[in-house]
């Protein structure tokens, strides 16, 4: 249970404030999160981590000497936009490239992956290592669709030790590829995390249960038991971890590891030290030699009770990086020896907005596109419990949440945008960049190219044709399956997408008004999305949890549905005053 917060939508925002403000000898703000406080040479690779917040330390909490050199910090469970992640980056740079890494989440890695786009299109050389280390999450032939747990740290402090000691781009790279290779991590709950503001636990776990392998998101683990003695616990996480080891080691005798007992929220230290107690005793009778163990709280999830342990299988390169020093607000090791803190006058100021020129005829388009995002936000409003309730069926229970920050965001952006005189495509374009910036996750993503793109086909001169919005449309389709790379029956909101632009183009191209042509492609898309319920997911969070969510709808495709019924109502001039 959260108790301690002011407004829930700004938690996240205020949570760095403060952050920020307890630690400015190590950090400072940047837009979309932190970056070091502190000097690092020019020419140095910059390890730009990040992701949700609500798991604290990670990640602005190791972001300092011997670490991280910047963090992009989302919101609440979801993940940071590209735009957080680039202006983190750019900010982080120091000549030598940057190396992205973070845990391998649909969200993260959509943002991330545009983010490296970016960065390498405007000239720095970028490279993304994403880490894979929950054993229980899938199979090791499936390493690549892992989650990233508290093995997050390993490979961060590794790639963060090869950069600190002058190694460029492509030998961080390899550090970072290889620490993700030889670390693997399992996780117990005993029960779910609450988020400020929330009237009941985003997921729960049965009273005097304890689900092994559930996510830090709740994602659902592989098995459930009786709540084990620490000794149990301590044999459960050592033979799950002994019982796959990495490629090249035959056997536990004589290899040396790191190991972390990561605490996930509310169970106590005093109670991790009883289980670690174990533990050593265990890895040692095995054979192994422990190297630098931590136990404590590394990548938390909110108040939730459980706890995961990572085996950091070493060579002798990666134990110089295991052991290297660092000192950052959350984590602090040997001494990074002396540290100088960066001038306030080099840190740069924020661009102006500028707003491109725009005819009349397409300030008066701006003026409709803004009712249109006006009365997104209003659906979403609307719906935002039913939206959460329909996603915590097989996903993560954000959709409303997350469609509620981006659609709010975009119609602030649009009516700023609006009295400072854009277009429709500039309006669209901002609204866009605000959507995905504050709403983070997947669906963030998905609408911030979808707004995009159809401001493309719209233009900031002319009145469009009924065609240039279905040209639009059917760009934000292919924009949404090339980025998301979702097809037609993976249960997500392309079902509703592609009914919804094969009606429009069809009544459009055969000469229905618009109005009309919308309506109809908007009932399309409706029942489409009804239809999903009948479907099992393959795409996203809701994939492992693929037999739960029949008989319930897509989040996104419902929401989608709700949308573009809102737009239709807009374009009918039905709202009120529009008459
Ligand atoms: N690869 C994808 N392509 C298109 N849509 C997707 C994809 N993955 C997930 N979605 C959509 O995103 C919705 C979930 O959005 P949201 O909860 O905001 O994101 P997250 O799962 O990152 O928290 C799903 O219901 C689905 O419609
Ligand atoms: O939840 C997180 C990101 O995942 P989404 O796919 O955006 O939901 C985040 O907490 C981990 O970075």
């Amino acid at each position: 249970m959260t108790r301690l917060f002011n407004d829930p939508t700004e938690f996240a925002d205020e949570m760095i404030d403060g952050f920020v403000a307890a630690n400015s000898n190590q950090v400072r703000r940047v837009a979309g999160g932190v970056v070091r406080s502190t000097r690092t040479p020019n020419g140095t690779v910059a390890l730009v981590i990040g992701g949700g917040s609500g798991h604290y330390p990670a990640f602005g909490g190791i972001v300092g000497q011997g670490l991280a050199h910047g963090a992009a910090m989302g919101n609440l469970f979801a993940s940071p936009s590209a735009q957080q992640v680039e202006s983190v980056a750019t900010a982080a740079n120091r000549g030598g490239g940057v190396l992205l890494s973070y845990g391998n989440y649909a969200g993260d890695v959509l943002h991330f992956t545009q983010a490296e786009q970016k960065l390498n299109a405007a000239g720095i050389p970028t490279r993304t290592v994403v880490v894979t280390d929950d054993i229980s999450s899938a199979p090791i032939a499936e390493k690549h669709k892992r989650r990233g747990i508290a093995g997050d740290f390993t490979v961060f402090k590794a790639a963060a030790a090869a950069a600190e000691e002058g190694y460029p781009l492509d030998e961080v790279v390899r550090v970072a590829e290889l620490a993700n290779e030889r670390t693997r991590s399992v996780g117990v709950a005993f029960s779910g995390c609450t988020l400020p503001g929330a009237d009941a636990p985003l997921f729960t776990v049965p009273q005097g249960r304890m689900a092994v392998g559930m996510g830090i998101h709740g994602e659902p683990g592989i098995d459930e038991t009786d709540v084990p003695t620490a000794d149990e616990l301590a044999r459960l996480f050592v033979d799950s971890l002994l019982a796959e080891l990495p490629d090249g080691i035959l056997s536990p005798e004589g290899q040396r590891v790191g190991v972390i007992l990561n605490g996930l929220g509310s169970v106590k230290y005093e109670e991790l030290f009883v289980v670690y107690r174990s533990i050593a005793a265990l890895l040692q009778n095995a054979g192994l030699e422990i190297v630098d163990p931590e136990v404590g709280e590394l990548v938390t999830s909110f108040d939730m009770a459980g706890a995961s342990l990572t085996l950091f299988w070493l060579d002798d390169e990666l134990e110089r990086f295991w052991r290297a020093p660092a000192d950052t607000p959350a984590y602090r090791k040997g001494s990074v020896g002396s540290v100088q803190q960066l001038d306030p006058s080099e840190v740069e100021a924020a661009e102006a907005l500028v707003i491109p020129e725009a005819d009349d005829a397409s300030k008066e388009t701006a003026a409709v596109v803004a009712r249109a995002i006006e009365a997104i936000a209003r659906v979403v409003d609307e719906n935002v419990d039913e939206l959460g309730r329909i996603d915590a069926v097989a996903g993560d229970g954000d959709h409303g949440i997350g469609m509620q920050r981006g659609a709010r965001a975009a119609s602030a952006a649009a009516s700023e945008a609006l009295a400072l005189g854009a277009g429709a495509h500039t309006l669209l374009e901002l609204s866009a960049n605000a959507w995905a910036n504050k709403a983070g996750g997947t669906s963030g993503a998905l609408w911030g190219v979808a707004l995009s793109a159809v401001g493309d086909a719209l233009g900031d001169e002319g009145r469009p044709a009924a065609e240039s919005v279905c040209v639009g449309v059917t760009a934000a389709v292919d924009g949404i399956m090339s980025f998301g790379k979702a097809e037609v029956g993976d249960k997500t909101m392309v079902d509703a997408l592609v009914p919804f632009r094969d009606t429009l183009a069809r009544e459009i191209g055969g000469g229905a008004a618009l109005a009309d042509a919308w309506k109809s492609a908007a009932d399309a898309a409706t029942a489409a999305a009804a239809a999903t319920a009948d479907l099992l997911p393959r795409m996203g969070r809701a994939r492992p949890h693929a037999e739960k969510s029949l008989g319930t709808v897509d989040a996104g495709a419902y929401s989608f549905g709700l949308i573009v019924q809102s737009i239709a109502a807009v374009l009918a001039g039905t709202i009120e005053g529009e008459k």
